[in-house]
């Protein structure tokens, strides 16, 4: 394994049955980063990500964790024992991870007011959630991956959640790997992204690289782009045309350009370089 990646897929697949859920899968993720693993339903996620969680084998290809990486894992269904509560969950983790950080588990728990001795069965999904993100953070993982672990939450918890989780791979020097739809929420948090589509990685590396170079034009109705580059967008309404541009030439009035968000580029990717109506 080469230093500094805290993980690498090379030509990773896996078939179930007939279908390939994950093919011809490659990539590599650098120490430190939080990475977001975004795409459409049924577009290999979860199974990615249960791959690298070590609970299920690829069908081919090759998965390289750090030397003594730990991974911990939180999935999508966030399994607990309904009759355990909160600090039996955490007695539970205590028991089954050589390092463990009790404090800093039962710091998530007060952080977020779940009642640490009421059986998690009796708990709100939310509060299950934040019990699943203890035992994770206690356990001390050197790459923390998430299957889609905000969707159980409320738009304050979400925040909440995503700060702290942030302040734990500042303090730690964790990697995290997170699934999630919400495109939106990735600005500013992820500096690094994996895109899949269809089963196939069709976009992977530093936020920054792959946005360097993509501009959004806008100005009047027009079959094509104002300026050469590929065009990875175009949408036109009522009487105005914008195009989102692998290219970055100035351009001159009527038309504007401005740089491309992570939104606006993941959006277009998923879409496919299709025209769409805005
Ligand atoms: N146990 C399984 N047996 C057969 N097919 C499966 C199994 N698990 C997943 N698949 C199929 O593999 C593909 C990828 O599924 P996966 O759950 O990894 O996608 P996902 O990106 O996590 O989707 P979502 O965003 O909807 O959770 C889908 O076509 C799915 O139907």
């Amino acid at each position: 394994m080469t230093d500094g990646l805290a993980l690498a897929a090379h030509g990773l697949g896996k078939r179930y049955r007939a279908t390939w859920a994950l093919r011809d899968c490659s990539f590599e993720l650098p120490t430190g980063r939080v990475a977001a693993l975004v795409g459409t339903n049924g577009a290999g996620k979860t199974t990615l990500l249960t791959m690298i969680a070590g609970l299920l084998q690829p069908t081919e290809g090759e998965l390289r964790l750090a030397d003594g990486g730990r991974v911990a894992f939180v999935a999508q269904d966030k399994p607990l024992y309904r009759a355990f509560t909160p600090l039996e969950m955490l007695r539970l983790g205590a028991e089954l991870n050589r390092q463990w950080d009790q404090q800093r588990a039962l710091d998530w728990l007060s952080r977020f007011d779940v009642p640490p001795r009421q059986p998690c069965g009796r708990l709100s999904g939310g509060q299950q959630a934040q019990v699943a993100f203890a035992v994770a953070i206690g356990s001390r993982p050197s790459l923390l991956v998430l299957d889609e672990p905000l969707s159980d939450l409320d738009p304050l918890a979400r925040r909440a959640v995503i700060s702290e989780l942030l302040t734990e791979v500042a303090d730690t020097g964790m990697t995290m790997l997170m699934s999630t739809h919400v495109v939106a929420e990735l600005s500013g948090v992820a500096d690094h992204l994996l895109l899949l589509a269809d089963g196939r990685l069709v976009m992977s590396g530093d936020v920054d690289d792959l946005l360097a170079g993509h501009r959004v034009y806008t100005g009047p109705r027009s079959d094509g782009p104002p300026v050469p580059g590929e065009v990875v967008l175009t949408s036109h309404a009522g009487g105005q045309s914008t195009f989102l541009l692998h290219g970055d030439d100035p351009v001159d009035e009527p038309w504007t350009s401005r740089p491309a968000t992570l939104e606006e580029l993941v959006l277009a990717k998923l879409s496919g370089d299709r025209a769409v109506a805005a």
